[in-house]
């Protein structure tokens, strides 16, 4: 891509002055000197959300102990939060709810597609999805065996291609957790549908990060994280969405109290509760919820296509200052160009990406790197603003520039990256 008009200081400034997200800034508490280009892997952290959990600690717990599951409602947390997600992912209520983490999800809604398809084994998907996916359908296979489970791996250019008449579920990530590039998922979806397969899309680098709709898209079935574009804190709960068609048919094995359909009966048989009730397995984890509940009141005015604009600009903005700096050539775009084809972070592949990271790090710009040469920038227009993306470019230029990253401190490697 080449610019013929050069990107200034001021230019960005003033797209700042003209970005109607801009006042949403100020929901979110950023660390003085930091610019932060991850909060595609944990979301940056909401005022509203530090509030909550304080008033949810001393307050609900503190004072009202377990009267708290009816004064306050969080028995109910799982599925009013997972309502608040369905609003941003499409989804109409009684579709979503929260729990559990993404891997554990993905397991409960593969059982339940896989057994509306008692005659299909083949779940599809590709090589690069994210690896918790992949071993979560080997993790299956172990327990079912192969002829009721088996895993069928292909490269994204070969995909349309393998969507045949043995496939019985197609697991994709919308957006490559390392790439960033984004499916189009109303078309697999229809692909594979049109093959009598049935659809597991993983939301977890595309919920919260730009519009999506499951209902509108026939999808079957969905999961997704809470920590990354919602924000909801480390480790928070994750989500399933499953479509209301397949509520009455499906089964999933995780059949624990919760998901049963009179959990205070303390029956002795298991019987699944209607809905999407059924998905839910243990004691939902109140505190952690709650602060993803608070999280989420920061999207409840948010227009998704003002925001999915906002990160294509940013992300624009990013490619175009680094190709205004001779000493960032090296860096080798691995994310698509094309707007439709890509979520809200880039990838570049360096050789030094790592000890790149590392120095972007101890100068305040936070990114991330994959392995084993890859640097990752996400962009979150919440409260990303056009101007740090200017001092971001400034920095890794300053860094590349200066051979700061050559330094051996910056090879350390650490446990988690
Ligand atoms: C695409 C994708 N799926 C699933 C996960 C894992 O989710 P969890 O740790 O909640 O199980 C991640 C990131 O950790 C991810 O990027
Ligand atoms: N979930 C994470 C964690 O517990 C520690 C560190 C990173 C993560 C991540 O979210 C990884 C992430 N899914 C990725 O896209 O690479």
């Amino acid at each position: 891509m080449t610019h013929d008009v050069k990107l200034t200081y001021a230019a960005l400034k003033q797209c700042d002055l003209d970005d109607p997200l801009l006042a949403k800034r100020a929901a979110f508490h950023l660390p003085d000197n930091t610019l932060y280009l991850d909060g595609n892997s944990l979301g940056a952290m909401p005022k509203i959300a530090a509030e909550r959990a304080a008033e949810v600690v001393s307050q609900q717990w503190g004072e009202h102990l377990i009267t708290s599951w009816n004064r306050h409602n969080w028995i109910d947390l799982p599925f009013s939060v997972g309502d608040k997600i369905g609003r941003l992912i499409g989804a109409a209520p009684g579709q979503v709810v929260c729990c559990d983490s993404t891997s554990v999800n993905l397991f409960k809604v593969l059982c339940a597609a896989l057994s509306l398809q008692p005659k299909r084994h083949t779940v599809l998907s590709v090589n690069g999805n994210f690896p918790t996916d992949l071993y979560m359908v080997e993790g299956l296979s172990q327990v079912t065996g192969t002829q009721r489970c088996q895993l069928k791996l292909v490269d994204d250019a070969k995909l349309e291609a393998a969507i045949n008449q043995e496939v019985a579920v197609l697991l994709l990530t919308q957006v490559d957790f390392r790439s960033g590039r984004l499916f189009d998922m109303a078309k697999l979806t229809r692909l594979a549908q049109d093959k009598g397969a049935l659809v597991i899309w993983d939301l977890a680098h595309s919920a919260g990060a730009l519009p999506v709709a499951v209902d509108e898209c026939n999808v079957d079935f969905a999961i997704g994280c809470g920590y990354k574009y919602f924000n909801g804190g480390p480790g928070a709960p994750a989500f399933i969405y499953a479509a209301r068609r397949h509520h009455s048919t499906i089964s999933q094995p995780l059949t624990g109290w919760m998901g049963h359909k009179t959990p205070f009966s303390f029956d002795t048989r298991y019987e699944k509760a209607p809905g999407i009730a059924q998905f839910l397995t243990g004691t939902p984890a109140v505190l952690s919820m709650s602060v993803l509940d608070a999280a989420l009141e920061v999207f409840a005015d948010v227009d998704m296509q003002q925001l999915r604009q906002k990160s294509l600009a940013l992300s624009d903005c990013f490619q175009q200052l680094l190709s205004q700096h001779e000493c960032l050539r090296g860096l080798e775009r691995i994310t698509p160009y094309n707007a439709d084809e890509r979520g809200s972070q880039l990838a570049y592949r360096h050789p030094d990406a790592y000890a790149l990271c590392q120095a972007l790090i101890k100068q305040g710009v936070i990114a991330d790197f994959r392995a084993p040469d890859i640097l990752r920038l996400g962009f979150t227009p919440l409260y990303l603003r056009y101007v740090d993306i200017w001092t971001a470019v400034e920095i890794l230029a300053d860094v590349m520039r200066s051979g700061e990253y050559l330094k051996t401190e910056y090879q350390v490697k650490h446990k988690v990256t």
